[in-house]
C-alpha cells in the first residue's frame, strides 16, 4: 500500500505594534466551524511553504509581506477523524496593508494571554501556546 503524505498546511501568527495576534473564524460548512485558527492554507504541490504563505496571505487578508518577515516558530498535527495534517506556523510582524477579510471571515486580534482561551482545532494548540511564550517570555 503506497503510504499517503500527510495535508501540508502553513499559517501566520500575525503580530501586531500592540503584541496582538489575529485569529479568524472557521465558517460554517468547514471542519472545526466556529473555531478560531490563525490566517493561511494549504500548501500547493511544488509550492515552498513561505511562497504558499505570502499567496495565501494575500488571498485571505489583502496584505502583503516577504520571506525574510515569516520566522519559522512552531508546529502542530491533527491525526484526528481521518485527517493526517501538519501545520507550520510563522511568526510575522511586518506587512504591508491593513488586514481585512476577503472571504467574510470574522477577525479578531487577541492578546497572547488570551489565545489558549479560543477554541482552536488541535494543531493548533502547540503553535498558539509558542506564540504566547514568545510574546509574555
Ligand atoms: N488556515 C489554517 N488552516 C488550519 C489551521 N489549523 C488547522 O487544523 N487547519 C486546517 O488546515 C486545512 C487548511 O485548509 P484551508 O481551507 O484553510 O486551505 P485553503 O485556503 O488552501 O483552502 P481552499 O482549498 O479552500 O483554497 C483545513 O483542513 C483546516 O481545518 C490554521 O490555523 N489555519
Amino acid at each position: 500500500m503506497t503510504p499517503i503524505p500527510p495535508l501540508l498546511v502553513v499559517c501566520a501568527a500575525l503580530i501586531d505594534a500592540d503584541g496582538r495576534v489575529l485569529l479568524t473564524r472557521i465558517p460554517d460548512g468547514k471542519p472545526y466551524a466556529g473555531a478560531w485558527e490563525f490566517p493561511g492554507g494549504k500548501v500547493e504541490p511544488g509550492e515552498a511553504p513561505e511562497s504558499a504563505l505570502i499567496r495565501e496571505l494575500e488571498e485571505e487578508l489583502g496584505i502583503a509581506t516577504e520571506e525574510s518577515c515569516l520566522a519559522p516558530l512552531a508546529f502542530g498535527t491533527d491525526t484526528s477523524g481521518g485527517r493526517s495534517l501538519v501545520l507550520l506556523a510563522y511568526a510575522c510582524r511586518k506587512w504591508r496593508g491593513f488586514p481585512a477579510p476577503r472571504e467574510g471571515q470574522t477577525l479578531s486580534w487577541t492578546l497572547p494571554g488570551k489565545l489558549l482561551g479560543h477554541d482552536t482545532p488541535p494543531a493548533d494548540k502547540p503553535i498558539a501556546a509558542a506564540v504566547r511564550d514568545l510574546l509574555t517570555g
